[in-house]
């Protein structure tokens, strides 16, 4: 694996662009390492609009950290950016809870203002439990009436209060494409937009002393080396040399991580919050898929039957506009991975209406490493329909 060494000496944070289509997300994650890159050309890389949809770094590379297209620093911070949308492997991680964005930049188009996409963006950060938005009010530079801008931010404003976003979350005018451009006045405004991440989105408290876990988000061969899985870690710490289980989907399988790697770079320990790969002992590329788990030993079990508290979400919240009644079979979504399965009702309920809260059991068709507590969510036809949280292992 990578012979350069990362070197934890900042925070490190998961974020990324959100917004409505052509409002200008990739336009503005270029801009970003470009205005980056061009004050420190040591530690930032430029990354082009046509290298962010395609993220050919990984290719060159070799490896795929692969939701996290983007790294760059600021003084005071090291991110992970992914542009969002269009990633539908993403927007499913979300929902589940494996992807763990600390906060967003969500892209509104001044020219447009909140379009529909908007809108069910700040749903789904609230939903997924995204804790901070910061709005980039990008084409600025195509708005020439500051009265115009003004009315937009007050879209915007009402949209986040309806999504119970706080009234302080702040709003930057940029123009991504002239700061791509290397227009002055619009470069300054991104540097604005990062200062304004890095003193508004504050750094979560990782759980790095809870037994080791990272949900498998991609698997890949290394000639001469080995199986490389990759994910981004949920909890604990593991170090090169330690003893992991991989587990979920089929039988329990015992190996050691050799190798750890972030963003090409190596890693002595890797820990909750990064984006790692994760080089198996002994490992073929068949044994492990995406959907497990590698975890501590011992620390975590695979279950097909367990009993949850569920909400149906209501028709307002995207959900069905139906009751759905016993052996209702949809698919369930757990971290990276989904599985058919049934809901049994318990005692003397019929039917759940949505917007219900209930306590049902499931029977899943594959086994899924799981642990009470763990959320997942329920949907059919692409929508979500329910959200769970696991409440006893069967
Ligand atoms: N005038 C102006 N145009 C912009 C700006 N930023 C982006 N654009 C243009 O808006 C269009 C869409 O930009 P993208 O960055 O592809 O938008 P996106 O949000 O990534 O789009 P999707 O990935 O398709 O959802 C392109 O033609 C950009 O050149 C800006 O700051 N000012
Ligand atoms: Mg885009």
């Amino acid at each position: 694996m990578a012979k350069t060494q990362y070197l934890r000496t900042k925070p490190h944070l998961n974020i990324g662009t959100m917004g409505h289509v052509d409002h200008g997300k990739t336009t503005l994650t270029a801009a970003i390492t470009k205005v980056l890159a061009e004050a420190d050309p040591v530690t930032n890389r430029f990354v082009a609009f046509d290298g962010i949809d395609r993220a050919p770094e990984e290719i060159v590379r070799g490896i795929t950290i692969n939701i996290a297209h983007v790294e760059y620093e600021t003084a005071t911070r090291h991110y992970a950016h992914v542009d969002m949308p269009g990633h539908a492997d993403y927007v499913k991680n979300m929902i589940t809870g494996a992807a763990q964005v600390d906060g967003a930049i969500l892209v509104v188009s001044a020219l447009d203002g909140a379009m529909p996409q908007t809108r069910e963006h700040v749903l789904l950060a609230r939903r997924v439990g995204v804790p901070h938005l910061v709005v980039a009010l990008n084409k600025a530079d195509a708005v020439d009436d500051p009265e115009l801008l003004d009315l937009v931010e007050l879209e915007i404003a009402d949209l986040l209060a309806e999504y119970g976003f706080p009234a302080d979350t702040p709003v930057v005018r940029v123009s991504a494409l002239k700061a791509l451009e290397g227009d002055p006045r619009w470069t300054a405004s991104i540097v604005e937009l990062l200062d304004t991440v890095d003193r508004y989105v504050p750094v979560p408290p990782r759980a790095v002393d809870e037994p080791f876990l990272m949900p498998i988000e991609n698997v890949l061969t290394i000639s001469g080396r080995g199986t490389v899985v990759t994910g981004a870690i949920e909890r604990g710490t593991l170090r090169v040399g330690e003893q992991v289980e991989v587990v979920g989907l089929g039988d329990t399988l015992t190996t050691v991580a050799t190798g750890l790697e972030t963003f090409g770079k190596s890693l002595p320990s890797a820990q909750a919050g990064d984006n790692a790969a994760i080089l198996l002992r002994g490992v073929k590329r068949d044994q492990v898929q995406r959907g497990q788990v590698v975890a501590a030993p011992g620390s975590v079990t695979p279950h097909r039957r367990f009993t949850a508290r569920l909400h149906a979400l209501s028709a307002d919240e995207g959900g069905r506009h139906t009751p759905f009644v016993a052996n209702y079979r949809p698919q369930f979504y757990f971290r990276t991975t989904d599985v058919a399965g049934s809901i049994e009702l318990g005692d003397g309920v019929d039917m759940v209406m949505p917007g219900d809260t209930v306590d049902v059991t499931v029977e899943l068709a594959r086994p899924v490493a799981m642990h009470v507590g763990l959320g997942f969510a329920v949907r059919e036809g692409g929508r979500t329909v329910a959200a769970g949280t696991i409440t006893e292992l069967r």
